[in-house]
């Protein structure tokens, strides 16, 4: 296991020094910037130039292409490439070039700028962005002969798509625009048991005494109240028939239009709507440190009465007092299923699985990357002021 990392005090700058993606056979872990940087050096990744801040601590935001296809129906290709699959598929075409809108309750399929000709030691995970969750955009990436979404093989030579359905808000997006973004790992990095202990007990993972560390870090949801002007609410309750948000506009548009607060209560209890779309906040503050990058899953796959997690990769430094983010919460998109669905205040609702990193980034999350979520407490999309 890797445990600690010195921090180099400069950032990566791409191109000016040499990373290798020579590894020892035992090496696992999740690729930081600069092997990134390294991996579109080698043309393992195939893309025009980076955007700036498009390469994160632990991963890469993927860009859309020229054209949305709108199509009859999601699938997974297995046997065909997506390009036959959308042939067969596809009802319209849309440029992205100036810009189009997606509704609601249509699946769209875009092609990535990013493709891949990856290392055979080198798999990777894809998810949608934090930004992209809170604004519940259902978005997952699909590769060629994809058995599963959101996960692409070792050694895959081929290109990407994201798979878009907005499911309350009309979204604007064009060419560019950033939803989804991907890991780069090397073999099995997840924590066992005693190593996640092990780490709890040196960088305090959760900041509860009685931390729940089955399987990964116990997060739950607080349904206490946070202070919001003169109130104190417990999440936000999505809006129906809105207009439409532009993806790439930060602070754009008022919450009260898209929002309605939901006000605590005392029976500290809320019950959730089917289908109606909330943003919560985590009971704990949650922490990855430097060496380390996490991701939120469903805390029992068994219990389908509601869904947390549409963005699932912690950063990073996220919630890392040594990168700003001391006391950050973890923001929660949650939906409930087929029935009306009573949540308590301190239920489980998630679950931080804790990966190691292959190296320490050269910036963490919150260090002058232009992070919108660090140190957050309840807090909506960037989009909103
Ligand atoms: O369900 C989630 C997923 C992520 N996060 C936090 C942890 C993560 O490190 C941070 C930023 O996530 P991401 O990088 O996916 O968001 P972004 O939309 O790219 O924002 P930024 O520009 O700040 O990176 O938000 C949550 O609170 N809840």
């Amino acid at each position: 296991m890797i445990t600690g990392f010195a921090l180099s005090k400069k950032a990566y700058a791409p191109g000016t020094s040499r990373v290798s993606l020579n590894f020892a056979p035992t090496d696992a872990g999740i690729l930081p910037d600069q092997m990134i940087h390294a991996l579109a050096e080698a043309r393992a990744i195939k893309a025009a130039p980076f955007a700036a801040d498009q390469v994160q601590p632990a991963s890469l935001d993927l860009r859309l292409g020229d054209v949305a296809y709108r199509m009859r129906a999601s699938f997974l290709p297995q046997r065909a490439t997506v390009a036959e699959r959308i042939h067969a598929l596809k009802l319209h075409e849309i440029s992205l070039e100036g810009g189009a809108v997606l509704e609601t309750g249509c699946v769209y399929l875009v092609p990535l700028q990013e493709s891949l000709a990856l290392p055979k030691d080198i798999a990777a995970s894809t998810n949608p962005k934090s930004s992209t969750g809170r604004i519940d955009v259902f978005t997952r990436v699909i590769a060629d002969n994809a058995r599963a979404f959101d996960q692409i093989e070792a050694g895959y030579h081929g290109p990407l798509y994201a798979e878009i359905s907005p499911r309350t808000f009309p979204v604007l997006l064009r060419k560019g625009s950033r939803l989804s973004q991907i890991r780069f790992r090397r073999g099995s990095a997840a924590l066992d048991a005693v190593a996640l202990k092990e780490l709890h007990a040196r960088e305090r993972l959760v900041n509860t005494a009685d931390a729940d560390l089955t399987n990964g870090v116990a997060v739950s949801v607080d349904l206490s109240g946070f202070t919001s002007g003169n109130s104190k609410i417990v999440g936000y309750r999505a809006k129906r028939h809105t207009s439409v948000i532009d993806v790439d506009l930060r602070d754009g548009q008022s919450v009260a239009d898209f929002w309605e607060p939901l006000e605590a209560h005392k029976s500290r209890a809320l019950i959730l709507d089917p289908n109606e779309f909330y943003i919560l906040a985590s009971k704990e503050a949650v922490q990855v440190p430097p060496g380390y990058a996490a991701e939120m899953v469903p805390f029992d796959p068994l219990v389908g009465e509601f869904r947390v997690h549409y963005a699932g990769f912690f950063d990073p430094g996220f919630g890392h007092a040594g990168a700003g983010g001391g006391g950050a919460r973890a923001v929660l998109e949650v939906r409930s299923h087929e029935v009306p669905f009573i949540l308590e205040h301190g239920q489980i609702v998630g679950r931080l699985v804790y990966e190691s990193m292959l190296a320490a980034p050269s910036r963490l999350y919150g260090q002058g990357i232009g992070s919108n979520y660090q140190a957050q407490s309840l807090k909506l999309s960037k989009h909103f002021r």
